[in-house]
């Protein structure tokens, strides 16, 4: 894993122009307001469901600034009851175009279950328009990742919170990795964001309207 540790980012190309086009739009490098947030931007490797680096020149991650700030504040309380905690961050904005490529790439998956997993193009993400995050926590003195039971982006029930309690139940999840979750959720949930159902990892900021009314859409 590259993880791009805060404050210094020595492997990453300088800002070109699509991320030129998102500082345009009002978005901001997260590692910017928050420079003690780490970011692992999966897409923008070879190491995501798909095997492909998908971002290319998108290798940063961008939010609308009152949503950095938010997840800056979720880092902030993280911090306080978690010396050794970070939260790192595997996906910010994401460009529309690539919100297609991720919904393709699940074409076993029947469009209605395929929703839990990667939001339809056609009506758009949260992601979309900077207003989702995908993250979990890393350990700094441990240096590692806290373990949530699946990896990120693991597509199936293993991953959903609403079937935690089954999961425990059957043994598929033990009760430090849901413990672990509920750290990611309280934090996120104390700063305004809001999990679903389907992924541990995935949290919102707004409803999709909202998103619609007050923030653009990257493409
Ligand atoms: C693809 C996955 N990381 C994700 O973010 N899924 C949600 C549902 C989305 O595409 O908005
Ligand atoms: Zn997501």
């Amino acid at each position: 894993m590259q993880i791009q540790e805060p404050g210094k980012t020595p492997e990453l190309a300088p800002i070109g122009s699509f991320e030129q086009s998102l500082v345009d739009q009002g978005l901001v490098d997260i590692q910017e307001v928050d420079p003690t947030i780490y970011v692992d931007l999966k897409y923008s490797t070879t190491d995501n469901f798909f095997g492909e680096d998908v971002y290319q020149e998108l290798t940063r991650a961008y939010l609308p600034l009152d949503v950095a700030e938010e997840l800056k504040t979720a880092n902030e309380l993280l911090k306080f009851d978690y010396p050794d905690y970070r939260l790192l961050v595997f996906d910010a904005v994401r460009p529309h175009r690539i919100q297609t490529i991720l919904w393709e790439a699940l074409d076993s998956i029947p469009p209605l279950n395929r929703k839990a997993f990667v939001a339809d193009p056609a009506l758009g993400s949260l992601h979309n328009y900077g207003c989702a995050v995908d993250l979990s926590i890393y350990d700094v003195r441990a240096d590692t990742l806290l373990d949530m039971g699946t990896k990120y982006d693991y597509f199936g029930h293993l991953a959903y919170p609403r079937k935690e309690e089954e999961m425990l139940l059957s043994g598929q999840l033990n009760e430090k990795q849901i413990a672990n979750r509920r750290i990611l959720r309280k934090m996120m949930g104390k700063a305004g964001f809001t999990p679903i159902n389907s992924e541990w990892w995935h949290f919102n900021t707004t409803s999709l309207a909202v998103a619609k009314e007050k923030y653009k859409l990257i493409e």
